[in-house]
This record gives C-alpha cells, structure tokens and sequence, in this order.
C-alpha cells in the first residue's frame, strides 16, 4: 500500500478497504509491503516487510538503538521531512475533531541543531548478563535498553551516566531488581542547567538508605564537579511514577538554579521544567505574542505547573493568577517569582476546574486566560468557565492536537475566532508535537 501521512504516534498511515492501517517505520509517499498484526474495529495494525518504493526523506537513524529503545520515533526521517509531518498531524487533528480544513496554520518552530536538546534524563538502572546499565524499557516491553550515548540528551548528561554508572560498578552498590527484590537503586535522574552547565543528580531507591553514601557523594564531587546537587529519593512502591514521596539532600544546593530569557527559576530535584529549553523560550514567546499584553490585564495562567507561563507574562501584565493541581509545583512557582523578584504573579492550588469556575461565578473577569493542559485536554467545567468569562483573548498551549482540536470545537462554536495556531517542536526525533493557539472574542 501506498503511505498517505504520518500519523500521531509517528507511524505511516496507509488504507485498505478505507480503513486506516498503522505501520511503524514507513514514511509518507512510500510503497511498501506490510504484514497485517491486528485487527480492530476501527483500524488494522501492520509490520513493515519491504519497502518497494522508497521516500527521499528517509535517512539512517544516527542512534545506534533508535529500532529497540522506546524514546524516539522519528530518526529514519530528515529533520525537514519531520517538521513537514508535525504540521500536517496539527493540520489533520483540527480536520478531523474541528471540521476545520482552512486552518490559519504558521510554520512549525523547529530548532537549528536537532540533536542534544534534553535537560534531564531518568534512567532505569538494571543487570543486563551481570553489567549493570543504565537505559530506557524497550517500546510496549520490560527489556532495559541501555543507553551510553543518547542524540537527543544534553552531552553533560550522556558523560554523566557514564561517569555514575562507572562509579557504582566500583562501589558495587546494585541495582534494584523487581524480580528477587534484591539491591537497591531502581533510577538515577541527571538534570543539567542550560545558563550554566551545573548538574543535579538524584538517586531514586526501594530501600531506606543508599548504599556506600558516603564514598558515593565523595566519588562525585571528585569526578563531577559541575555536580551542585546529590539528592536521594526514595520511592519502595511498584509504579510507574519516578519518584516517591521522601527526598532527601545529600549535599549540596537544594534547588538547580536555571534561566530562562530573563526570568530565573530554581528546581527542586522532583520539579517539573520544560525538557527543552532552547525550544521553551519560542513557545512562551509565542504565548506572549497571543496575550498581547500592555500593562493593564488581569491573566489566569491555568495548569501552571511551577509557574513559568505567568513569570514569562508578569512583567506586561497587571496581575497573573496561576492554577495548579500539584502543591509542590505551587510552593516552587511562588519561590521562583521571588527568585526573579516578580510580585504581581500570585499562586493559587487547586483543580483549575473548581477554582477558575468559582471565581468567574464571583465576578472575576480575566482578560486574558492561557491554559496548559495535560494531554486530556480541558475539562467541561474549565470550557464553561471560559465562555462565561468571556476574556478577549483565549490562548491554548497543547501537547495534543487531537484534545486541543476537540476543545476548540466547543469554543469555536460558542463566540471565538481561531487567529492562528503555531507548532513549535519540543521533541525533535520524536513525534511528539505542541501547538499554542490564539482564539480571539468575535
Ligand atoms: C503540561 S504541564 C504545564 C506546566 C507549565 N505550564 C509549564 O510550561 O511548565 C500541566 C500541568 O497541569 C497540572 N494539572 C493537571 N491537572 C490539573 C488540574 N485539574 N488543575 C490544575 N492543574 C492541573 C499538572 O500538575 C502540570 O503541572
């Protein structure tokens, strides 16, 4: 069959019988020959088994486990061909779920130097035929991956790992094993500062104590010098979140100073922070842009996280309020604005479902309302909110365009003017794309 675009999770999308068939690996315009997997309802699901035709956009993967690690998609595509890609996902979601085919669509920000981006990596540590690794699960498996030198993590954290992982071969300090429930450190979390190349490390363990803590902090700050941070974690359940609820400074600062233009953060080890920063800037400017502010609006920053969205508009706006669900993220947003000596921008916790319909029924009237969700989208009471509120400007900034079109709709079709939508490309080689969208009040 013949590849008609790429589809959300970066596979090829081609048709049989009108059906979409997902085929992992080929690119849009390709003939190829695939193996049906599994059939649902709704689609079928293939392998690639030959390429028969062959895109000019296809390329070889630069990283050496790009086909087993589950981190990226979109390596065996030119960066072109995978900024074309994002817009088009961008473009078929607001079809699809707006009935928007005429979409006020800009060129993706995509970034000059694709490679190399991310400020923080959590790498599982494991046995792997008696060496300990360091790596990611596989994609939909339990096969660690190790990983000595990822494309797309920042190089002090790739040299990092190396230098912890060679550490703690010397120390003997073991892995945890799910299995035996033997050893102890289940994840080491590096996080490196753009403005000045200073690292946090973080062990996370199922045991109270860390092995050989004391050498460990020793090594490091003998080895890794750019270390300002040694923080242990310790998280004894089995679950998919990195961290549990006790951390602990070993030595060090207890937050990561970071800059972003001029705006100054300080990140707990279990923080949230954009991953990438280079790209963060173009996203919060493009958000400044819709929020065309002039010194005089009241702004709702809604899911805020720690606050980043409301200290990049403070400074044109008259007073931010940011809404967030994680009291952590909260206590670090109101320590970031004194960081940055930034006094108009107040924290609220809470559902931003419950709290902005609550102040909206008691006469605030924001001019301006952002929201972040996650990949979800917003909840119905958050849309009514808005509509009631009626702020001229509505600025969305997603990592879904399938939620943010779905959303739209609801907007759309209630009074908003869609001004325009501009992708901005988070996560080169994969086929993760955001989008900020400016609805205007007609
Ligand atoms: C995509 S992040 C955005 C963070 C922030 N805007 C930034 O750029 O760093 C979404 C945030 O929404 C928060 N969140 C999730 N559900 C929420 C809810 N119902 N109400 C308020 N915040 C929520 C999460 O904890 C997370 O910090």
């Amino acid at each position: 069959m013949t590849i008609k675009r790429i589809g959300i999770n970066g596979e090829g999308v081609g048709y049989y019988k009108r059906k979409a068939v997902f085929i992992d690996g080929a690119i849009t315009d390709e003939v190829v020959k695939a193996k049906i997997t599994k059939v649902e309802r709704a689609y079928l699901q293939a392998e690639l088994v030959e390429i028969e035709k062959r895109s000019p956009d296809r390329q070889k993967p630069p990283c050496p486990v790009y086909e087993l690690c589950g981190g990226c998609q979109l390596q065996h595509m030119t960066y072109e061909a995978q900024l074309k890609a994002k817009e088009e996902i961008v473009r078929e979601a607001f079809s699809r779920y707006a009935d928007r085919r005429e979409l006020p669509l800009r060129p993706i920000y995509g970034m000059e130097e694709p490679w190399h981006y991310r400020n923080k990596a959590q790498l599982q540590l494991g046995w792997q035929q008696d060496k300990l690794v360091a790596g990611l699960y596989a994609a939909n498996s339990h096969k660690l991956i190790d990983i000595s030198e990822c494309t797309v993590q920042e190089q002090p954290i790739n040299e990092a790992y190396k230098a912890l992982k060679q550490l703690m071969r010397e120390l003997d300090i073991e892995p945890y094993d799910e299995r035996t429930r033997s050893g102890s450190v289940k994840t080491i979390v590096v996080r490196v500062a753009k403005a000045s190349g200073k690292l946090q490390v973080t062990f996370v363990t199922a045991t109270d104590r860390l092995p050989q803590q004391r050498q460990l902090v020793e090594q490091i700050r003998t080895h890794l010098p750019q270390v300002v941070t040694i923080a242990h974690n310790i998280h004894k359940e089995r679950s998919s979140v990195i961290f549990g609820a006790k951390t602990v400074i070993l030595w060090g600062e207890e937050r990561l100073p970071e800059t972003l233009g001029s705006v100054q953060f300080a990140l707990s080890p279990r923080a949230f922070f954009q991953l990438n920063p280079t790209q963060t800037v173009k996203l919060y400017d493009a958000v400044k842009e819709a929020a065309a502010l002039s010194g005089h609006e009241l702004v709702v920053d809604a899911y805020c996280g720690t606050g980043t969205i409301s200290l990049w508009l403070a400074e044109k706006a008259r007073e931010v309020r940011g809404v967030e669900l994680i009291a952590e993220a909260v206590q670090d947003a109101r320590s970031n604005a004194q960081f940055s000596g930034i006094d108009n921008a107040l924290f609220y916790e809470g559902k931003a479902e419950e709290l902005i319909p609550r102040w909206v029924q008691q006469g605030t009237r924001p001019d301006v309302i952002v929201v972040d969700p996650p990949r979800t989208g917003l909840d119905a009471a958050l849309i009514q909110a808005v509509l009631q509120a009626k702020p001229k400007r509505f600025v969305y900034v997603s990592c879904n365009p399938s939620t943010l079109a779905k959303d739209c709709r609801e907007l759309l079709a209630e009074g908003y003017e869609l001004e325009w939508v501009q992708p901005v490309d988070m996560f080169p080689q994969t086929a993760h794309v955001e989008a900020v969208i400016l609805m205007v009040r007609k």
